[in-house]
């Protein structure tokens, strides 16, 4: 039986601002879940999000006040082992607020693996990769530090792919920026670019024609989600993959761009699509359409990127790998045994549920009051 469900806000420094055309984030501000059973077992989620409401339509402030009103009563005494029924429950009760659900489900879907005692993964289908290829963002505002940081990142081994993250500046200014990132480089590094929906199709048709020129490998939402058919004329007339991120709010926009080839590479998030499930049901459109795999981060912590790795590991093809790197930009580490990050790639934890132990004392001194 479910017995209590709690949402905690954890605000932590980011290791340097991160510039996007939508916000400057010095802080990011984790939103745990945590949910308690009358079996003992817990089970933790996350519905972090980037930039208060800039970035989504749910703030870490509503998230919180939505599951402490809403949506906790409504689970409250529910059999905790039906992750279904309860999600269900909420899916058909509960309007939007995909960030919310996402750190429900994922706590549900922990504590019943944890139950079971297998690694989450497996509650997904099963696991066909035990490590990722893990981006890194660039997105320092200036172009000779962002080639520093990639330089240390590539000595590390940590990343070889970098995104740019671009469109505040005007079009040619941006685009100098990312090719003479991508020629200090070199050929053995990918090179990608995050417009974060700043550009008009006109700018986009230009801009993207001088990156792809450049060799960059991968152009993710360079104009207004709403605007689908507008990427579905970019991804016709470039060779270069358009990626399409914040036009997918789960598997019914999935659907939408594979129906009308709006996009030649989804990025999957579990909180963008509503949850893991979701998520899942998001990579399956993908692959019976043909359609290429990204996975993507709302720059979680340690908390919803594990439960992203545990979802991208058991995608049948991931071509574009992923970018869970949510936790190397903050200063502060919130688990007993950090995640593990080497030779590239991010190593997806075996042990049961999310395969994770949040550090109870760090979090008691870092969460808001
Ligand atoms: O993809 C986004 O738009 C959001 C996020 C992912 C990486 C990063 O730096 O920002
Ligand atoms: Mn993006």
């Amino acid at each position: 039986m479910i017995r209590s469900i709690e949402t905690i806000l954890v605000d932590v420094p980011t290791i340097r601002p991160h510039k996007l055309s939508v916000a400057t984030m010095s802080t990011q501000t984790l939103v745990l879940v945590r949910i308690q059973c009358d079996d003992g077992v817990e089970g933790w989620g996350e519905a972090t999000t980037i930039g208060g409401l800039n970035y989504g339509d749910e703030s870490p402030e509503s998230v919180k006040v939505n599951i402490d009103t809403h949506i906790a009563p409504l689970m409250i005494g529910m059999d905790a082992r039906n992750v279904a029924a309860v999600m269900a429950k909420l899916r058909k009760t509960i309007q939007g607020n995909r960030f919310a659900k996402c750190a429900i489900e994922t706590a549900l879907l922990d504590a019943q693996a944890r139950r079971l005692n297998i690694p989450l993964s497996e509650l997904l289908g099963g696991r066909l990769r035990d490590e990722l290829p893990v981006a890194w963002t660039l997105a320092s505002g200036d172009t000779q530090k962002d080639i520093a940081e990639a330089e240390t990142m590539l000595e590390l081994r940590r990343h070889r792919i970098f995104k740019l993250k671009i469109g505040l500046r005007p079009v040619a200014d941006d685009v100098a920026h990312v090719l003479a990132i991508k020629k200090a480089l070199g050929d053995a590094v990918s090179v990608r670019v995050d417009v974060n929906q700043a550009w008009s199709e006109l700018e986009a048709v230009n801009g993207i024609a001088a990156l792809e020129a450049g060799g960059i490998d991968l152009i993710e939402q360079p104009i207004r989600a709403e605007n689908k058919t507008g990427l579905a004329r970019l991804a016709a007339r470039f060779a270069v993959p358009m990626m399409a991120d914040e036009a997918l709010h789960g598997p019914l926009d999935a659907l939408e761009l594979a129906t009308h080839a709006g996009a030649d590479v989804f990025a999957v998030k579990i909180a963008q699509s509503g949850g893991l499930v979701p998520a899942q049901q998001v990579g399956a459109i993908a692959q019976l359409a043909g359609i290429e795999l990204y996975g993507g981060t709302m720059l979680e912590g340690a908390v919803g990127t594990a439960a992203s790795a545990h979802l991208f590991s058991t995608f049948s093809s991931l071509a574009f790998g992923t970018e869970l790197f949510g936790p190397l930009l903050l200063t502060e580490e919130l688990l007993v045994e950090p995640l593990v990050y080497q030779d590239f790639m991010l190593q997806v934890p075996n042990k049961p549920g999310l395969g994770i132990d949040i550090d109870r004392d760090k979090l008691a001194l870092l969460r808001r009051r």
